[in-house]
């Protein structure tokens, strides 16, 4: 007996053995990422290259501050980086196309986790997948679905007129960063939807703006965590909207979305516009096998497409809008190109706005300055590619960032100034190239903008309307309320921001 508790005695208990093990387990991993990985002989701070916690701090703790840390990163180690254990970065916008090639066929890793809704086109992973969902969406973005549909746009262009009026009359600022959400918003959900919320008609212009704002910034917790999602939609949406108040309108959006998809399976037409089709009759009369038919597939897919054109439109609207009243001098040219097309204030066509070059100029400029995503965008290569003398190993996670490529300085010289002249006359860079292919605002390759042409008709009529009738004077507004602040996935700007405000009144001719 004695001799059976003296070995008892000398074994360490459980628990130790369990941290003991645990401790060896993160040592090998410490090591494993250091000296053995793949990518160890990158460049870059050793934190990064052992762990994601080094990403979490900058994105969860600061807000979004992970990509203004990487550049800083790139000042100090060169144009290629190790990020994540298991991620690449590089800044060099001679290196877009090769990243995110026309026919290459990419997988994409990492942005599944970050909305809870998996299935939609934007956040699919498999690259054959993407491409048969990208095709049965394709022919509701076509420009000529498009002009179909134009006479709903026009009527939430009246609207939004209107309101400016009814601005003008009380003298009360109008917020325009407000404003441009709901008008996005309205204009999607009945495209897609056959309905809309009247979110331009509400009083304060409710809009799905903030939700999209949380869920950005929830999205840099679930890709560390990625069982949030799962547990907050455990929550009954009393609760969540009860502990998150600017989530309820796209709690609502989500369940009359779930109510919508069940009743157009069940073969019910649900539209109450005079829209050709919904987007669920569209994925449902196409191609896609029955998996990606599933309601839940649906539902994925009406949050992405709600979440793909909503804020990213608004907010090139408003550092449009911002930087036009903001700057005398744009303000008369613009005005003075829409006076001589439309004589009439009234009169609104997208035709010649389209042949404007200054307008045009000045979209380019708002899409550059607004990015349309400000996260990194990662993209997984089958093959191995060669980046000057670097060898980047096949199935590596490469991903490249929009605003980077915006403020190249290279290419856009004083990049934080709005200068649409720069678009003017088939401009090219210092060594011949056209400028254009460096706008990416809308990405580039097989999963670019699929909205391309929606966004390029609500901006040209959103900012003919405006600036042929009206003029504006800023309210407390300053440049830091159309600057980006934080990397919510979309561009943030300031949290503190109250929104580009302006005073109304008749352009008077
Ligand atoms: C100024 C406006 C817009 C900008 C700057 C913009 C920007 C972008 C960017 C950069 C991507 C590519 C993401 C990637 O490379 O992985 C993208 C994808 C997408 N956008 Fe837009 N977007 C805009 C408006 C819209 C609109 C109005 C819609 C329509 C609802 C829309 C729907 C989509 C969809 C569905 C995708 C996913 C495409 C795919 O994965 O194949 N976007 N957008």
């Amino acid at each position: 007996m004695e001799s059976v508790d003296n070995r008892k005695g000398s074994m360490p208990s459980l628990p130790i053995l369990c941290v003991a093990a645990y401790c060896s387990y993160v040592v090998g991993l410490v090591f494993y990422r250091l000296y053995l990985h793949p990518l160890a002989r990158f460049p870059g701070p050793k934190i990064a290259a052992v762990t994601s916690w080094y990403e979490a701090y900058f994105e969860i703790v600061l807000k979004g501050q992970y990509s203004r840390q990487i550049s800083k990163l790139h000042d100090q180690y060169g144009p290629i980086i190790r990020v994540t254990p298991n991620e690449l970065h590089i800044r060099d916008p001679r290196f877009y196309d090769e990243v995110y090639g026309k026919n290459l066929h990419l997988e994409k890793e990492g942005w599944d986790k970050r909305f809870g809704c998996a299935g939609g086109v934007l956040p699919t992973v498999k690259a054959e997948h993407h491409k048969r969902r990208r095709a049965a969406l394709a022919p509701l973005f076509s420009r000529r679905s498009i002009l179909d549909f134009i006479h709903i746009i026009y009527r939430h262009i009246d609207t939004l007129s209107l309101r400016m009026q009814e601005f003008e009359a009380r003298k009360e600022p109008l917020n325009l960063s407000h404003a441009f959400p709901a008008l996005t918003g309205d204009i999607i959900m009945d495209y897609f939807f056959g309905f809309n919320y009247a979110q331009l008609k509400h009083p304060e212009f409710e809009s799905f703006h903030d939700a999209f704002i949380k869920i950005g910034g929830t999205g840099h917790i679930a890709t560390q965590f990625p069982l949030i999602y799962p547990i907050m939609n455990s929550i009954p949406d009393k609760i969540t909207a009860w502990l998150e108040p600017a989530a309820e309108p796209l709690l609502k959006f989500r369940r009359d979305q779930w109510d919508l998809i069940g009743r157009t399976l069940r073969g019910e037409d649900v539209k109450n516009n005079d829209a050709k089709k919904t987007i669920f009759q569209e994925i449902l009369s196409s191609k896609l096998p029955p998996e990606d038919k599933s309601h839940q597939r649906l539902a994925d897919e009406a949050q992405i497409v709600v979440g793909g054109g909503v804020e990213t439109t608004a907010f090139t609207l408003s550092i449009a809008s911002f930087h036009i009243i903001n700057t005398p001098r744009i303000y008369e040219r613009l005005h003075k190109e829409l006076v001589d097309a439309f004589p009439n204030r009234a009169n609104l066509e997208l035709y010649p706005l389209e042949k404007m070059p200054y307008l045009k100029a000045i979209i380019m400029e708002a899409l550059r300055l607004s990015y349309g995503l400000s996260a990194r965008n990662p993209r997984t290569h089958k093959t191995i590619i060669r980046y000057k003398d670097w060898v980047i190993p096949a199935n590596t996670c490469i991903s490249m960032t929009i605003p980077e490529l915006s403020h190249d300085e290279s290419i856009f010289p004083s990049s934080h100034t709005f200068i649409p002249e720069r678009w003017l006359d088939n401009p090219t860079t210092s060594d011949g190239i056209p400028l254009d292919r460096f706008m990416v605002s809308f990405g580039r390759g097989t999963r670019s903008c699929l909205g391309v042409n929606l966004a390029w008709t609500e901006l040209y009529l959103t900012l003919g309307m405006m600036f042929r009738r009206y003029r504006f004077e800023l309210h407390e507004a300053d440049v830091s309320d159309v600057e980006l602040g934080h990397d919510f996935f979309i561009p943030v700007t300031r949290l503190g921001s109250k929104g580009v405000r302006v005073f109304v009144s008749s352009s008077g001719d």
